[in-house]
């Protein structure tokens, strides 16, 4: 899915209302329609509810969202905010205000003097500011937007909390911090910004079937990877097949007391999809490995504990390196003839990075498209400090288009950055998975569906989506609180098998 800017939303609006043809009035209530229906399906007619609007488009929003609660029993109440007495409002807002039926409380404020100093109500329905935002609040909005957030009502926001700029960070000035943002056709990219979130809440996204063609044609750097996006990618194991057919995998990894580590990544990696796993550890590992995953082969090191030599690694569609491997002088050896010999798709993570970004000499070495798995301080040690989530993007943009590779920053929305500097923001994954070895197992998985033939592009953003897909699952069973990185791994296959089930059930159709 991609996400679009103000602008572009703007136009996709405009083509609409042409093209369809559909009145802009019209769309409005389309809009208003698809905000009630999710609406009503959270928050029964028991709640008292206060919409507080602008006097734009957004407001407009608001004062149709009031007449058709009130047509369905809610009880309603409206606050129009307008600081100019004198100044309409847009025509399609002026349309809705003379719509309002008789029956809904209105009131309408000019001053400070007239803000209430309590919300009586327990739901307040945000409706002053939207897409069309053009610079921080200030005088009675302000005022306003400083109440709500004093409330004790449960609030939602209609398209994105007043005072929020779509494309950006919270700007100065007072925002709405809504419970929840209910969001019209695509995400904002300030929804995907983790700096945002008092200003966004729970988000979600409602249809109003704006034009596709029109969003399809539009150049977009950012994207939202939805559940469609990788059925289109997810391929199906074909009936003559055998192991060599979805590729040998090399993992690398390890070290006295991180043996754990790469346990995870080979499991992972198995359960991903790869015919043939060649783990390759420290001596101390090898026990543990060959119990823990039978079904993957073990080579050793030379060393104990550390990994300082490397295997052959040719004949492998993958290889992935990094997990427990530590940062002793013998592995960055290892690693710095690893790079100037590897040809074969790979991923890079934890200590592997760390070492790449400790030595400048390596960072060069890495062939095109190999994918780095940084969480954000190891991201900050490769790639230097910014000063807030628009610039960290900016950061990863930019990283991933100079040195040719695929910057996989994790967190809540895991960022996939392309040599080609678009970003793919993940939508599945929640806090439980914020746990020892979650990373681990993302290397694997990544390993696993690059040795399967996917292209480093996929992989990344098909192994992010399955990996927070993976957890959620496991959480929906298991709760947030106990989730660790096995239970990542163990729900894996029910990752893959709900969205391909989907998927071939689409095909037979
Ligand atoms: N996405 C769609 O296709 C649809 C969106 N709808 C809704 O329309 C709003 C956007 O409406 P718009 O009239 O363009 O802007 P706003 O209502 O957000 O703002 C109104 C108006 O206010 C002025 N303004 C901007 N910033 C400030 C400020 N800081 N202080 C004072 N005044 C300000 C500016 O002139 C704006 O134009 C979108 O979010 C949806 O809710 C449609 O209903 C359906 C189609
Ligand atoms: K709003």
């Amino acid at each position: 899915m991609k996400i679009l800017s103000a602008p572009q939303i703007r136009q996709a609006d405009a083509y609409t209302i042409e093209h369809e043809p559909i009145a802009s009035i019209d769309l409005m209530e389309r809009a208003s329609n698809a905000f009630v229906d999710y609406f009503t399906r959270l928050f029964g007619t028991k709640n008292k509810i206060l919409i507080c609007c602008g006097t734009g488009n957004n407001g407009g929003d608001g004062l149709a969202i009031a007449r058709l609660l009130s047509s369905m029993n809610y009880e309603v109440a409206v606050l129009v905010v307008r600081p100019n007495k004198e100044a309409p409002g847009s025509a399609d807002f002026e349309i809705n205000y003379r719509l309002l039926p008789g029956i809904i409380p209105l009131t309408e404020i000019n001053d400070n003097t007239q803000v209430p100093e309590k919300f009586n109500t327990d739901i307040i329905i945000d409706a002053i500011f939207g897409s069309g935002l053009s610079r921080p609040v200030e005088g009675l909005y302000a005022f306003v937007i400083r109440a709500i957030n004093q409330s004790q009502a449960e609030v939602v926001s209609v398209d994105i909390a007043s005072g929020l700029f779509c494309d950006t960070i919270a700007a100065e000035g007072p925002i709405v911090t809504p419970h929840m943002t209910i969001s019209f056709q695509l995400p904002k990219l300030a929804f995907l910004l983790p700096e945002n979130d008092p200003f966004v809440g729970e988000w979600k996204v409602v249809d109003i079937g704006l034009s596709s063609d029109f969003i399809a044609d539009q150049k977009s750097k950012s994207h939202y990877v939805s559940s469609s996006d990788i059925k289109k990618m997810l391929r199906r194991r074909e009936k003559y097949s055998h192991k060599g057919t979805f590729g040998r995998a090399l993992l690398i990894g390890g070290s006295y007391g991180k043996i754990g580590a790469i346990v995870l990544s080979s499991r992972a990696c198995l359960r991903s999809g790869a015919g043939l796993l060649i783990t390759h550890v420290p001596q101390c590992g090898y026990e543990v490995l060959q119990t823990a995953v039978p079904e993957c082969m073990v080579t050793t090191d030379a060393s104990f504990e550390y990994i300082s030599e490397l295997p052959t690694i040719q004949n492998y569609q993958a290889i992935g390196i990094g997990p427990g491997l530590g940062v002793q002088e013998m592995s960055l050896k290892a690693l710095r003839e690893l790079l100037k010999d590897v040809k074969n798709p790979m991923v890079i993570d934890a200590d592997a990075i760390n070492l790449i970004a400790q030595n400048d000499d390596l960072i060069d070495l890495l062939p095109a498209n190999t994918i780095l798995t940084p969480h954000p301080k190891e991201f900050e040690r490769l790639a230097g400090p910014w000063e807030n989530d628009l610039e960290r993007l900016d950061l990863q943009r930019e990283f991933s288009k100079k040195h040719e590779v695929l910057i996989v920053l994790k967190g809540a929305h895991t960022s996939v950055s392309t040599p080609e500097g678009r970003v793919y923001f993940n939508s599945t994954g929640n806090p439980g998975m914020a746990t020892a070895g979650s990373g681990d197992v993302l290397t694997g998985i990544l390993t696993g569906l690059l040795s399967r033939g996917y292209s480093a592009r996929k992989a990344a953003i098909l192994g992010v989506y399955m990996h927070g897909l993976a957890g959620d699952l496991a959480a929906e069973k298991l709760g947030e609180e106990s989730l660790i990185a096995s239970d990542i791994i163990d729900y894996l296959p029910h990752a893959f098998t709900s969205v391909s089930a989907e998927k071939y059930l689409i095909k037979k159709k």
